[in-house]
């Protein structure tokens, strides 16, 4: 990522390809040779009957069992045909079975795994259980019983070939559509509002695509072996049609005088067989993809936890409010309480902070109002959008708001956007999807979008891929697509962590605009103290799932008064201080959420607890002034070390 220019420039959005990316391009040589020879072979069969060539079975063309002579580059075989075009002849039925089994088990095995991965629960369970029953039938048995009761022919050896690699097809296919339907984009997608059907086939498919290509090589090498083992045993075509399996069985019997009839196709067969083999390896490392940690983590049985009724309050409804949220994660290890009780309301044109170190349940708060958690989690309490129940929504009803009223800006731009589409397809999507509009009034909208948002060249832009663009630039590209739709509230998790720090103000003063512009409500989770007291209005502090502090931000950050503020604020690097000053650190670990500690859930760590704090749960109580905190023992107004001021001049 490069940083951009200062605002009011025109920036070139275009960079550099990230190393990684530069490194997969950098493929070697084995890889190069292997597809040359790939190129070469197919091309040879593809083009048999124009290449100057003798006829394939044109017996005494030369003479029987002769090694390499001017006119038989190869040789000839026990009858006297020239082995070269044999060879290229036999090129025909290895590669033709080859691909009309891996595109017939595709064809088959890969809507069943796509839709295994993407729909889980009982389609899961079903599709894999049939599978694994296919799985267990020892495969090569069962294609010489059926060619040899169906009869040897190139349509039966690739039908039985074809539907005998459906289970591993159906396997592959499933396990990265389970991998990408976790990532961030589909996240990002479904926080717009994109269907079910939508996100399958936009957003996962594509990148199905390239492992796909990558299995699909070696399943090429598995079937060749398999039709050139049957051709060899005499069940696949049959003679005069050459195939490199029957040629390796022809030569058998005249080994001893003429190895080169064996050794010629045995030789071609293995090199196409590793060259297939090295190909799929290869491109199976550009997609990063590993077999290892694909199987989805089973939803475990719930100790459901009782949701406590949280009343609304009395009098006109705020845009946005939780009531009594808690989320709950069933894990081997036992139930993490990710969010343990968290309410709060916010109104139009103001923006609400969300602080916390890592772990204290800022982002799946976010994912708990939104609705975007994890089969396995488990949520209660109420989530309110102005006079609607979003709490029984269910998917359809929070697709209604979704991307229309609330949407999302994700901490990473790179993962938030779909690698394999144009930026042009993604940020038209919910204008053409939401906004009903047309092709041509998307584009035009989302040029329009894209300059609002300080994006230059934005036509320019649209046609890119998110790698061809700066780090900045993409998170412009995801705001822009969080705005397309005008939302009431817009949701910004850690929206500038991934970012360089010269872009990071840029990106934060670009929300705040655009938040005063179009009067909305902000959610935004940050944890940097500076940010947080730059651009929030109300602040609230969360440790170990539970709000601790809240209030306005001004007051929150110079007056703490939980002591886990107040610590977390003399943790802050105060970054007008003299270099190599030490900074302060929280002592000791975030507890585990799984086994919080009795009392409140901060006293192991604070320096000032007593008795009362180890076993008694300080409720969040109302102070005076807009602000709660939940602590036996609070600061009296003490002035922390980091004040905003100091933050702002510093930072
Ligand atoms: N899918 C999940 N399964 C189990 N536990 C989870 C899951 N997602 C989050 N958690 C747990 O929930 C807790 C809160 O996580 P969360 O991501 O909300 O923290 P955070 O405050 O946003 O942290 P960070 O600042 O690092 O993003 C953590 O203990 C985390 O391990």
């Amino acid at each position: 990522m490069r940083p951009e220019t200062v605002p009011g420039t025109a920036p070139d959005p275009m960079t550099e390809a990230a190393p990684a990316a530069r490194r997969r391009r950098r493929l070697d040589w084995g890889f190069r040779l292997a597809v040359l020879w790939l190129v070469l072979v197919t091309g040879a069969a593809l083009t048999a009957d124009l290449l100057p060539l003798p006829d394939h079975d044109a017996t005494l063309s030369g003479e029987p069992g002769s090694g390499p002579a001017p006119g038989h580059p190869l040789g000839t075989d026990g009858l006297g045909r020239d082995l070269l075009s044999r060879i290229v002849d036999g090129a025909r039925v290895s590669l033709g079975v080859g691909v009309g089994a891996v595109l017939l088990g595709l064809l088959i095995g890969g809507p069943l795994g796509l839709l295994a991965g993407y729909r889980r629960g009982l389609v899961d369970r079903i599709v894999m259980t049939a599978n694994d029953v296919l799985l267990a039938f020892p495969a090569m048995v069962f294609a010489l019983a059926v060619v040899a009761f169906a009869g040897p022919s190139v349509r039966n050896v690739l039908i039985v070939l074809g539907l005998l690699g459906v289970p591993a097809w159906v396997r592959l296919i499933r396990g990265v559509t389970l991998s990408f339907a976790r990532r961030e984009f589909v996240t990002a997608a479904r926080a717009l509002g994109a269907r079910g059907r939508t996100l399958m086939w936009r957003e996962i498919a594509p990148n199905v695509v390239l492992p796909a290509l990558s299995y699909a090589f070696t399943v090429m090498a598995v079937v060749m072996i398999a039709e050139g083992s049957l051709a060899f045993l005499g069940l696949s075509v049959q003679p005069p049609t050459p195939t490199w399996g029957g040629m390796i069985n022809d030569g058998r019997s005249t080994m001893d005088t003429a190895a080169h009839i064996v050794l010629a196709p045995s030789a071609v067969m293995f090199l196409t067989v590793l060259a297939f083999n090295l190909v799929g390896d290869r491109l199976q490392e550009l997609t990063g993809y590993r077999e290892s940690g694909l199987e989805p983590a089973r939803a475990r049985r719930r100790a459901t936890v009782p949701a406590t009724p949280v009343p609304r309050r009395e009098g006109p409804p705020p845009l946005l409010e939780a009531a009594g949220l808690r989320t709950l994660f069933h894990t081997p290890r036992g139930t993490v309480r990710a969010v343990d009780g968290v309410s709060f309301t916010l109104e139009r044109g103001r923006t609400l902070a969300i602080v916390g170190e890592s772990g204290s349940g800022k982002s799946v708060l976010i994912r708990s109002v939104l609705g975007l958690l994890p089969d396995a989690a488990e949520r209660s309490g109420r989530v309110y959008l102005a006079d609607r129940d979003l709490t029984d929504a269910g998917a359809d009803g929070m697709r209604d708001v979704l991307g229309t009223r609330m949407a999302t800006v994700f901490q990473d731009p790179m993962t938030a956007l779909n690698p394999v589409r144009t930026v042009g397809a993604q940020v038209t999507e919910p204008l053409r999807v939401h906004r009903g509009m047309t092709r041509r009034q998307a584009r035009e909208t989302a040029g329009l979008l894209l300059a609002s948002v300080g994006i230059p060249e934005p036509h320019r832009v649209l046609r890119s891929y998110p790698h061809q663009l700066s780090g900045g630039m993409r998170q412009r590209i995801t705001i822009a697509m969080a705005l397309s739709c005008d939302p009431e509230v817009l949701f910004a998790d850690e929206p500038t962590t991934a970012l360089d720090v010269t872009v990071q103000k840029q990106i934060m003063r670009l929300l705040h605009r655009q938040r005063d512009e179009r009067d909305m409500a902000m959610v935004l989770v940050s944890h940097d103290l500076t940010v947080v007291a730059d651009h929030a209005d109300e602040v609230i502090v969360m440790y170990a799932g539970k709000v601790v502090e809240r209030g306005p931000a001004q007051s929150v950050l110079t007056r703490p008064r939980m002591r886990y503020t107040e610590a977390l604020l003399r943790a802050a690097p105060d970054l007008t201080a003299p270099a190599h000053t030490r900074l302060a650190v929280i002592d000791g670990r975030p507890p585990d959420l799984v086994r919080p500690p009795s009392g409140c859930r901060f006293h192991p760590r604070c320096p000032h607890a007593r008795e009362r704090c180890r076993t008694e749960d300080p409720p969040l109580v109302p102070d005076g002034a807009g602000r709660s905190h939940a602590c036996w023992y609070p600061a009296d107004d003490i002035k922390p070390p980091t004040t905003r001021e100091s933050m702002r001049h510093g930072g």
